[in-house]
């Protein structure tokens, strides 16, 4: 499991340990892992130019200490200060001890058009808010620039607990954090401005609890929560899936919920609705029903709503089910959010942002930039455990509060029509195999991101192709 610690967890974790090893310690560990990081992506220290950004923290501490460890390797190191009066003391003395100069931020222009690499120090887990104007403008002078951008900690200007961006951030190709990855590193919009991610052990882990802010599921923890048949598995103890879904204007939904309910665990698949023609020419092994969800016999997970077009009876009949229920796409719109938060049984809902947004009534950009954010408050409303999909999909368990699971296992070849009906059949499929809401739909979101990515390979893929690559993803888990 990836954890993820908010800033005031981190901040009483580092206390704890500093009180225990000697002062200065830490920001040692740090500027030792921050250096190595960037000879190796240099290749080559001697003779290169290495530009620091240092605000007036201790984040440009470890900048400063980690360009005089570079310089003492040959390279040419120049810091800008942000504010010469307030830099670290102790960083500053031991870059110019290495050999390394200093320039005001007037001068920053011109060292940072002719560096190799270009070290963020600007602030770290103490940034409160957008970029002031002074380090806003070096931003900018960065990203005209050609050398590569290593962030120390974070990249400067995202919201280290959100992954909220708000105003100008630097982008970086490399972010090197210590003790423990941030939410602002595995969330969307912020991950994006930290490219790349390597965690630098100063020795954090054992003062740091248990429950995180963010985890993110590896192949072990998926391989773990599997269901997997044994000897005395049939076909009924595995799990029956309902999929309620499809109209006779999206038929094509039905199938592809089908197509993902088929790979993910559960014994049988039942369909009910008009397009069971379609599920059967296509899969046969589905049990089909054109009667209401109330009459299709056992069922242990529904997923209702994907391509339902306005069959609102179709979903309350769900609703009133005792089992596990996915909620997806039009069944989101139509379900009764009184219904939704007095279900006894679990109950995933799956939008994405649009979706969210109109169950939150803001815009989607709202939603795009706030995600943890509302992936919380849409749990909190509903009662519900809900996935946000996107680029980083988190999962909020219901309530809102606790841990959020976030997956990154998927690609921008996933944005294609269809893809988020695999998805719901796969995830839902899961919850009828057993597993709880948070697990199906982070186990789904992990297994769909992966399949996704072998089944695009670097080229466009259609959503068949998503379910078809399930069965190599699982594969590749269990391996
Ligand atoms: N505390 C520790 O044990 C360790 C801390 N380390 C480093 O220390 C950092 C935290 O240091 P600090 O607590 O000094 O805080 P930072 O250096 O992250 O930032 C605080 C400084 O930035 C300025 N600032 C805040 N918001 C700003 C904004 N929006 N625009 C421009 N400037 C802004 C503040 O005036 C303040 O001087 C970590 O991110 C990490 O890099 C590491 O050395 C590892 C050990
Ligand atoms: N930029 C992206 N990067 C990674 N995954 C993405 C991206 N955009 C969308 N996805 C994923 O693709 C799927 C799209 O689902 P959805 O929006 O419901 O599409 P549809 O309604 O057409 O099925 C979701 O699993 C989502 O997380
Ligand atoms: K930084």
């Amino acid at each position: 499991m990836r954890t993820a610690y908010r800033v005031e967890t981190v901040r009483r974790a580092e206390r704890e340990l500093m009180a225990r090893v000697p002062e200065g310690a830490l920001m040692q560990r740090a500027a030792a892992g921050l250096a190595a990081a960037c000879a190796d992506l240099l290749g080559r220290v001697y003779g290169r130019r290495v530009v620091l950004l240092v605000g007036s923290g201790d984040n440009g501490g470890d900048a400063l200490y980690a360009g005089a460890r570079l310089a003492r390797r040959g390279a040419g190191v120049t810091a800008v200060l942000l504010a010469p009066e307030r830099t670290h003391a102790g960083g500053l003395a031991a870059l110019r001890r290495a050999g390394g100069h200093t320039v005001a931020p007037a001068g920053a222009e011109a060292v940072v058009r002719r560096a190799d690499l270009v070290l963020d120090g600007i602030v770290g887990i103490g940034g409160k808010g957008g970029l002031r104007p002074d380090a806003a403008s070096l931003a900018a002078i960065v990203a005209e620039a050609r050398a590569a951008v290593v962030a120390v900690d974070l990249p400067s200007g995202v919201d280290a607990d959100t992954g909220e961006v708000h105003g100008s951030a630097i982008r970086a190709d490399l972010t090197v954090t210590f003790g423990t990855h941030k939410p602002g590193l595995l969330v969307d919009p912020a991950r994006e401005y930290a490219g790349s991610v390597r965690l630098v052990d100063i020795g954090l882990g054992g003062e740091l609890p248990a429950e995180p802010e963010l985890a993110a599921l590896q192949h072990a923890d998926v391989a773990a929560l599997l269901p997997v048949p044994g000897g005395e598995s049939d076909k009924y103890r595995r799990g029956v899936v309902g999929i309620a879904a499809g109209s006779a204007r999206y038929p094509g939904a039905a199938v592809l919920a089908v197509a993902g309910a088929l790979r993910g665990g559960a014994g049988a698949v039942r369909y009910v609705g008009p397009a069971g023609d379609a599920v059967v020419a296509r899969f046969p092994e589905t049990l089909v029903s054109d009667q209401g969800p109330r009459q299709a016999g056992r069922v242990q997970a529904w997923v209702v709503g994907p391509g339902a077009g306005e069959d609102a009876q179709t979903v309350a009949e769900v609703l009133a089910a005792e089992v596990p229920v996915l909620i997806d796409a039009d069944g989101l719109r139509l379900a009764d959010a009184d219904a939704v938060r007095g279900r006894t049984a679990p109950t995933l809902m799956t939008p994405h942002a649009g979706e969210a947004a109109a169950l939150l009534g803001v815009a989607r950009e709202e939603v795009e930039g706030a995600r943890l954010r509302s992936a919380r408050e849409l749990a909190a409303r509903y009662r519900a455990t809900v996935l946000l999909k996107g680029s980083t999909t988190l999962v909020a368990d219901a309530g809102g509060a606790g841990v959020v699971r976030v997956n990154a296992t998927g690609t921008a070849w996933l944005a294609t029509a269809g893809s988020g009906d695999v998805l719901s059949g796969l995830a839902g499929s899961l919850l009828a195999a057993g597993l709880s809401a948070l697990d199906a739909g982070s186990v789904g979101a992990y297994l769909h991101g992966l399949a996704g990515r072998f089944a695009a390979d670097g080229a466009p893929v259609g959503a068949h192709d998503v379910a078809a690559a399930v069965a190599g993803a699982w594969r590749d888990v269990r391996r």
